[in-house]
This record gives C-alpha cells, structure tokens and sequence, in this order.
C-alpha cells in the first residue's frame, strides 16, 4: 500500500489496511529523517535546540480543570486522504487558541499526513500554549529536531518503539525539559508506558496497523491508569458527544483532527467542544 491510495481502501478501517501501515509509515520516516540528518548534523540540531526558547509546561497545562481540547493541524491521513488544504497552519493554530484549546498538536510528517517542521515553527511563532510535535519518532535526533523547532510535547507510541528506546527517548524528551505524551493502543502497551516512567498517555481509539477507530478502547484502558497520569483520548471525536463519552471514562484531554479540520469554522467548533469540557454536567477525572 502507499501514501496515495491507502485511503480509497476504505473509511477508518479497510481490508487492505490490514498490512501494518504503521511499518510502511515508519519506514519512509527512517529514510526521511537520515536524509534530514545528512543536511544538518545531530551536534547542529543539538546547538538549536539549546538555543530555543524554554519550553512550556504541558503537564500543568492538560491537569488544570475541564476536559483539555488539544486541537490538531491535519492535512491528511492515510486513513481518510485530503481533509483539509491548511494553507496557512499559524493562522489556523490561532482561530484553535482562541476558540480555548489547551494545546495544539501538529502532524510534521510530510508523506502520508502532509506535515513538516516548518508547519510545527510556525505554529510555535503564532500561540502561546503547548505545542505537540505529532510524528513517529524513532531516533533522538527527532526529539532534538522537535524542540529546535519549538516543541513542548513529543509523541512517542509504543507500537512503534522497543522498550530500550521507548525508555531511552522518554528521558531524552524530560531532559530538554519536554513533555513525552506516551501512545497505547492496548493493555500491554499501556503497561510498557507505565514502565517507562510516562507521565501523559494517549488511549488512541485507532489502531495504527488496521487503521479501525474503536472508541471503547479508551474505556477499557484509562480506568486501570493510575490518578497522576494525565489521560488523553487520542482520535474519533466528532463532536461534543464523543468527549463527554470519553470524559465519563475519565479523559483530561481529547485529541482532535478531523472533526476539526473539515469545519467550516474550525474556531467555533473547537469552542463547542471546550464548552462541553467545561460544562458542570460534564463528568471530571477522579483524582
Ligand atoms: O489518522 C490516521 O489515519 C492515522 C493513520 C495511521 C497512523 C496515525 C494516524 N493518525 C494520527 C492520529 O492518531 C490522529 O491524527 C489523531 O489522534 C486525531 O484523530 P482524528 O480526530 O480521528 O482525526
């Protein structure tokens, strides 16, 4: 399967997905980030990210009360193809900040989500909330890379990653003063990010090999997470509906993209799903 037609496969779940996008996905990002590393040093990339601004506090950010919107810049996907052209990523960050998101992530991979490290300095230039560099990260020039560019939060899933490096990349990211948001997908994940010292964990209801959205998956996962974790409910929020189901399960923080993205006024729809994080009827983390 590649980059282009992976999505005429089917809606969030097709028979051909069934081949592990995941490692196709991975394997482009290995190639990608060898060439990147190839035009700038790790001791260059390093001396950037010493010189970036500090970074912000997203741990505090995403335990303050109400259920946290981190609001994403999404292009594509290999799931669902074009979903929004996003000419200008720092405008939309702006409108997601201030319709009240927590956070904003952006996707900087550049073959299957249409991402890329500009779009993620961009976006660092035009809010002053945390920012997630959304990726597969497999090596800690990455991590570097993610900071140089203005990244408070870095993605690492654990599909993706033998614990040796799970562990060695979740201490890199804390000691350039980052925060890891740790993926899982499943039980046995979970408990390696627990292992791993991870102290923000994403329950992604896609699973990245099959590209199926199952929303239950937050509700098996989250309740067996301890009170200090901040839980955050990665994919399938279409509205407001979708975060107080996942808000009853115990979520701090939802993760939305699409149903962000394909808005006419992606502005008003984060404020709709920030209001329904905020209601008093909307059920709080037990703590
Ligand atoms: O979105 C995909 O199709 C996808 C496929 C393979 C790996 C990752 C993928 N997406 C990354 C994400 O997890 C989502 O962008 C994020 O959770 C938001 O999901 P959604 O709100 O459903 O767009």
């Amino acid at each position: 399967m590649t980059a282009e037609h992976a999505h005429a496969e089917g809606d969030d779940a097709g028979p051909a997905a069934s081949t592990g996008v995941l490692d196709e996905i991975l394997a482009g990002v290995r190639e990608d980030v060898a060439r990147r590393q190839a035009q700038v040093p790790l001791e260059r990339i390093r001396e950037l990210a010493a010189a970036a601004p500090p970074p912000l506090d997203a741990y505090a950010a995403l335990r303050r009360p109400g259920v946290a919107v981190i609001a994403e810049v999404k292009r594509s996907s290999p799931s669902k193809g074009r979903l929004a052209e996003i000419a200008d990523p720092a405008d939309l960050a702006g409108d997601y900040a201030a319709g009240g998101a927590r956070a904003i992530s952006v996707l900087t991979e550049g073959r299957w989500f249409g991402g890329s490290l500009a779009d993620l300095a961009a976006v660092r230039a035009a809010v002053g909330i945390p920012v997630l560099r959304k990726d597969f990260v497999v090596s800690s020039y990455q991590v570097h890379e993610a900071r140089a560019h203005g990244a408070d939060l870095v993605l690492l899933i654990v599909a993706a990653l033998e614990q040796n490096a799970l562990v060695g990349l979740l201490e890199r990211i804390e000691s350039l003063g980052m925060t890891a948001l740790v993926e899982v997908h499943t039980e046995e994940e979970a408990d390696r990010a627990l292992e791993a010292g991870a102290q923000v964990i994403g329950v992604n209801a896609r699973d990245l090999r099959t590209l199926e959205v199952d929303r239950s998956v937050f509700e098996r996962i989250a309740p067996g997470l301890p009170s200090s974790v901040v839980k955050i409910a990665e994919s399938g929020v279409r509205g407001p509906h979708d975060l107080i189901r996942y808000a009853s399960a115990g979520a701090d923080a939802v993760l939305v993209g699409e149903g962000l993205v394909t808005q006419k006024s992606p502005r008003e729809a984060v404020a709709e799903l920030v209001n329904a994080g905020n209601h008093p009827a909307t059920p709080r983390p037990v703590r």
